[in-house]
């Protein structure tokens, strides 16, 4: 067992993006960061590892077919260790979560209890999976802005609902490009039972819905900056879920790239949401 299979079934880009996010919550709800405050990313990063490692072990049969690269299939990591290793990740993220404020540990022991869900069951439920993992992404915003208390996480509400809403959008089109293979696995997912093309409508509606919650935060928050940016990422968006909205087949939706530009936009809206935290 190597260490750098240890490293990727962490799928360290993912966490360390989640870990920064949670520092632009708190930047968010004060403007600041201070050496305490960067505990937050080291919480999120190990849980959301914590995460990718517990989906893995889950996932094994389904990913000895379509991901036979990954390291537990590859036998890189052995399922037990696997299990061994997620655990040490949750326990030591939530460990770490005593020393923040009880708001964010008890938004630490919700999200890890989400993840084991999500990948022993709510992944294999038609939208219940959806809306875990949009949850899960909205609330690191959520997470930031609770170590500056209550009226931190509120001040986060809207680009929680912002990212709840995109992420369902960008979901439901990552299940409709993979309905042969969940379908395989013995999963339930929305496009399976309304199809593929009622599914793009759903997603393009969620995609707007994020949209018009972008405006929000313009005029008592942030100014013309962020206007100027949100715009181009609401148009990166819009036009992700419009490439998905005329599919009817998984193939049609593969081909439009419709989730790594939704993907990109969503990237891209962290970078205006941080710059507009701090000018
Ligand atoms: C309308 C509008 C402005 C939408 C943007 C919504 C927004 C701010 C989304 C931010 C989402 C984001 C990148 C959050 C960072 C925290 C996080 C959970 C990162 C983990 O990576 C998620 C990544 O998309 C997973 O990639 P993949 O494996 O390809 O699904
Ligand atoms: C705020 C705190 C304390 C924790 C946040 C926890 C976070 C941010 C989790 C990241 C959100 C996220 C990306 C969750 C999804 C978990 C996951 C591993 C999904 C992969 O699902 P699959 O459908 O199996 O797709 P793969 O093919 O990529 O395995
Ligand atoms: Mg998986």
């Amino acid at each position: 067992m190597s260490v750098s299979a240890f490293i990727r079934i962490t799928r360290p880009h993912n966490a360390v993006v989640a870990g920064l996010t949670a520092l632009i919550g708190y930047l968010i709800a004060t403007g600041t960061l201070t050496p305490p405050s960067l505990l937050l990313a080291v919480v999120v990063a190990l849980i959301t590892a914590g995460g990718n490692v517990i989906n893995d072990v889950f996932d094994v049969e389904i990913d000895r077919i379509n991901r036979p690269d990954r390291p537990i299939p590859a036998g890189a990591i052995s399922l037990a260790g696997a299990r061994v290793y997620a655990a040490a990740l949750f326990v030591g993220g939530i460990v770490i979560a005593t020393l923040t404020t009880p708001l964010c540990l008890a938004i630490a022991l919700v999200n890890s209890s989400v993840l084991i869900a999500y990948a022993v069951r709510l992944k294999r439920t038609p939208v219940l999976g959806n809306v875990a993992v949009a949850y899960l992404t909205g609330s690191v915003f959520l997470f930031g802005g609770a170590f500056a208390g209550i009226e931190g996480l509120v001040r986060n509400l809207s680009l929680a609902a912002i990212t709840f809403l995109a992420t369902v959008a960008r979901e439901l089109l990552k299940d409709a490009e993979d309905v042969d293979g969940d379908a395989a696995g013995g999963a339930r997912t929305l496009p399976m039972i309304a199809g593929v093309r009622k599914t793009g409508i759903f997603a393009f509606a969620c995609a707007c819905g994020a949209v018009l919650v972008s405006l929000l935060p313009f005029g008592d928050w942030w100014g013309l900056f962020y206007l100027a940016g949100i715009a181009v990422v609401d148009l990166v968006i819009l036009f992700g879920a419009f490439r998905g909205l005329r599919c009817t087949t998984p193939g049609c939706v593969r081909e439009s790239n419709a989730t790594s530009i939704l993907r990109a936009g969503m990237f891209a809206a962290l970078a205006v949401f941080a710059i507009a935290a701090v000018i």
